[in-house]
């Protein structure tokens, strides 16, 4: 600053003198208390472009560390004159260097850097030409004036004075032309030529930093909030404090008014990566506090210490004073331990989306699907429902400590426990349907479980989303519940052109029709089923369910069970593609029990085994041990079709010839079950796929009985029977009393599956007009109401065979 003030005066005058004198003194100051920082060459170009801050020092703080060597330098350098008979000048120099200072500010924006380099340039052309020798501006600052120490300094401020002097004189020219202009306008002059100092000290400053110059304005411009006496640096400081000068009015403020310091600004000093030892931590952005690190006291691994309470989720004031607990372990324990305390203890999970349900989405849905999850009586079902309602009801009679286990009465029973037949409450383990219903109303593709899938062969199907344990209810099966009459109607007009059916038995004369109905209607058949089909009553009424197996059911199987599939014709015997290693080959009738099958073939006329089915399979027969049973070929479904077709006349001649045998019981049985019409039609099908022959019979059964008959009401009567009936399936049993339940129904674990009847319909229909014919005869000889019954029955479908034949 001196030097500059020097440059204004001619050279020789007594201020300049002094001024060099007083220069003298602080370097001799400086020199004591500094004399290892020019040493090194940073250090020298750390003063070198620390003259270049000179200008902004005196209402700037320092940015940077070599600035505070500069600003105390300088303001030593501002005080020193005051005891100089520079005083005089003192006012012209502070205000010019005020409008530098201003000027430097103006420079210091970023998008103005450039702008103002030029402006420098052009500036500096108008007086003297701007060195462009880089030492040449580095010495230039080098004023002495500059707090360098003397070791460095005495090396330097001859070349530098002599430089300076040297381009005095270059430009003396210009300056005597205009001398009497420079007089008058002095603070001008000096203004002009502080300015070029400084944004030469500046330019290479901010060249230096180029690249990261973005964002500092902003650092800078907080930066200079920092007071003056405020050093980062652990530098040991030996000079005495330096009164702060009075900043000076600026009377030519042309300065751009100070852009406001946004929060992305903040945000961006914070983010600069500056070292503390160049940049120190600018005082005016307030830090944040750190945040005391939270741990964990409740989740993963938390409260790993053996206790059977859960970890407390919220604590209350008091807790710490009263409780004497152990307290719990506030970090995290090693994985291992936590491993094993989970294998040990275990603990609830649910499964990742992906993993339960791992089908890939956008599967087919059948369009005509009509979907009910709830029984919907129709017509006629509804009242003739209601007239058992009450006979459906069971007490159970477990105790609390065993709960409703396998030994529970109703359990056996295929009934269903409640509140109105069970005193247990939640320990109660015989609420299937109960527990069903929970899970579809939670909703979402793990409670429900399942989902139609398209098989390769075999049209829809069903599969499950997720495990399911043994014996676990899957599913309802559930539609439309008809009548006998109702479901031929269907048959001969709605169903006619159908492929599929959706038929199975229900109860009595009673028939779900699940065209309308639950998922469960796409379950197929199978061989070797993981499920299988059961009937409850629950609430007094009867409802289907598909179970779990033994096995259980993992997640992504298919669902099946065995339809037992009785195809009321054998036209409409289809083709098994299960797969499965036991498969029979065929949806058909199956052997239903061997004594029957002996009987039979002993009453043949023809003494050859009865194929009904059309397979190549040997029937064997319980008594005759010494023929095994070879292994089923494996079938074309050409092959299947012909046999079924030869199958199907020799049983259409067996029937006619022996009327008593048990197989015309396969013919006469009307289908009920879930079928499939004519997927895989025999060969030279009827025009009509399905044909219901014995329907049409049954109905004649039904209409003849019912005009002997005395009104349904009566077959109360036949339904209370004993015990023993009311044990075995409890709803198929009690029509046909005591004896009368040979097959599966006869067992009450395994109960007639949705696909097979307990009888015929139109058995049941028969049983039930001589039931109320004469309801004292049924109860006092059941076993001969049977007999009375099958008589009926063939009676009546003779004819009707005979006049088909
Ligand atoms: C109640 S439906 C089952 C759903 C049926 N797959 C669908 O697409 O709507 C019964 C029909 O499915 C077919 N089906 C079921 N299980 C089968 C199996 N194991 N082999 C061949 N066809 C089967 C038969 O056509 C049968 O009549």
């Amino acid at each position: 600053m001196t030097r500059r003030t020097s440059r204004l005066l001619a050279p020789g005058t007594p201020g300049l003198v002094d001024v060099y004198a007083a220069q003298d003194t602080i370097d001799d100051n400086m020199s004591l208390g500094v004399p290892e920082q020019l040493l090194t060459p940073d250090a020298s170009r750390s003063e070198t472009s620390s003259s270049s801050e000179v200008a902004s020092t005196e209402d700037q703080p320092a940015t940077r560390r070599r600035s505070t060597r500069v600003v105390r330098a300088s303001m030593r350098a501002t005080e020193a004159p005051e005891n100089t008979p520079l005083k005089k000048d003192q006012t012209t120099t502070s205000t010019s260097q005020a409008y530098v200072d201003n000027l430097a500010k103006s420079k210091r924006s970023r998008s103005g850097l450039r702008h103002s380099i030029a402006a420098m340039e052009s500036s500096l052309s108008d007086e003297s030409p701007l060195p462009t020798n880089g030492t040449e501006i580095e010495t230039q600052p080098m004023a002495p004036d500059t707090p360098t120490s003397k070791s460095s300094q005495d090396a330097q401020v001859d070349d530098t004075h002599d430089s300076v002097q040297n381009r005095l004189d270059k430009t003396s020219a210009k300056e005597d032309t205009l001398a009497p202009t420079a007089l008058q306008t002095g603070p001008r002059q000096s203004l002009r030529r502080s300015n070029r100092v400084s944004i030469l000290g500046k330019a290479s400053y901010l060249l230096d930093r180029a690249s990261s110059v973005l964002g500092k304005r902003t650092r800078d411009m907080s930066v200079k909030e920092e007071p003056v006496s405020r050093r980062a640096s652990l530098r040991p400081r030996n000079i005495a404090p330096v009164k702060e000068p009075e900043p000076l009015p600026n009377p030519t403020k042309t300065v751009p008014e100070k852009r406001r310091v946004s929060e992305s600004d903040l945000l961006k000093l914070k983010s600069e990566d500056v070292s503390p030892s160049e940049e120190p931590a600018p005082p005016s952005i307030p830090r944040p506090r750190p945040k005391p690190k939270m741990w964990l006291n409740h989740g993963l691994y938390s409260g790993q210490e053996a206790s059977d309470s859960p970890p407390k989720q919220r604590k209350s004031k008091n807790s710490g004073k009263t409780s004497s607990d152990v307290r719990h372990r506030r970090h995290l324990p090693m994985p291992i331990f936590a491993g094993a305390r989970l294998i040990k203890n275990g603990r609830d999970y649910v499964l990742p989306f992906d993993i339960f349900s791992p089908l890939p989405p956008g599967q087919p849905k059948p369009d005509e699907w009509r979907k009910t999850n709830k029984n919907v009586f129709v017509g006629d079902a509804a009242g003739e429902w209601k007239a058992n309602k009450k006979l459906e009801l069971s007490t159970c009679m477990c105790d609390e400590e065993t709960g409703c286990d396998e030994n529970c009465q109703n359990r056996y029973m295929f009934y269903e426990c409640d509140s109105g037949n069970c005193s247990l409450g939640p320990e109660c383990g015989n609420r299937n349907f109960g527990e069903l219903k929970v899970r579809t109303k939670a909703g979402g593709k793990y409670n429900i479980g399942v989902e139609v899938i398209k098989t390769v062969d075999r049209g829809y199907g069903v599969r499950s989303n997720r495990s399911f344990e043994p014996n676990q209810i899957i599913v309802e099966y559930t539609g439309e519940i008809i009548t006998q009459f109702e479901c031929e109607r269907r048959m001969r007009s709605v169903y006619k052109n159908n492929e599929c059916y959706y038929l199975m038995y229900f109860d009595q004369n009673m028939i779900i029709d699940a065209t309308r109905g639950s998922i469960a209607r796409f379950v197929n058949h199978s061989c070797q089923p993981n499920c299988r089909m059961e009937k409850w009553t629950v609430a007094g009424k009867p409802r289907m369910a598909l179970f779990a197996g033994d096995r259980g059911v993992m997640t992504g199987e298919e669902l099946s069970y065995d339809y037992n599939f009785d195809p009321y014709s054998n036209k409409n015997v289809q083709e098994c593609r299960c797969g499965a290693a036991n498969c029979r080959g065929i949806l058909g009738p199956r052997p239903k029990d061997r004594d029957q099958r002996v009987k039979a073939e002993a009453t043949d006329s023809t003494k050859k085994p009865l194929k009904s089915t059309g397979t190549k399979r040997k029937r064997t027969t319980a008594g005759t041990a010494s023929v095994q049973a070879k292994k089923r070929k494996l079938l074309t479904p050409k092959s299947v079709k012909a046999g079924i077709k030869k199958a199907a006349t020799k049983v259409s001649i067996a029937r006619s010839k022996t009327p008593n045998t048990k197989k015309t019981n396969t013919a006469t049985t009307p289908t009920i079950n879930s079928q499939r019409g004519a997927k895989n039609p025999p060969k030279n099908p009827p025009k009509k796929n399905v044909k219901l022959p014995t329907v049409k019979a049954a109905s004649r059964v039904k209409a003849a009985v019912q005009r002997k008959t005395v009104p349904a009401k009566t077959t109360s009567n036949v339904a209370k029977g004993s015990r023993s009936t009311k044990k075995e399936n409890p709803l198929a049993a009690k029509p046909n009393a005591k004896g009368k339940s040979k097959n599966k129904e006869a067992d009450p674990r395994k109960p007639s599956t949705g696909s097979r009847p307990s009888k015929s319909p139109a058995k049941a229909n028969i049983s039930a007009g001589k039931a109320k014919r004469s309801p004292a005869k049924t109860n006092t000889k059941a076993q001969g109401l049977g007999n009375t019954v099958k008589k009926v029955v063939r009676r009546v479908v003779r004819p009707v065979k005979a006049t088909k034949k």
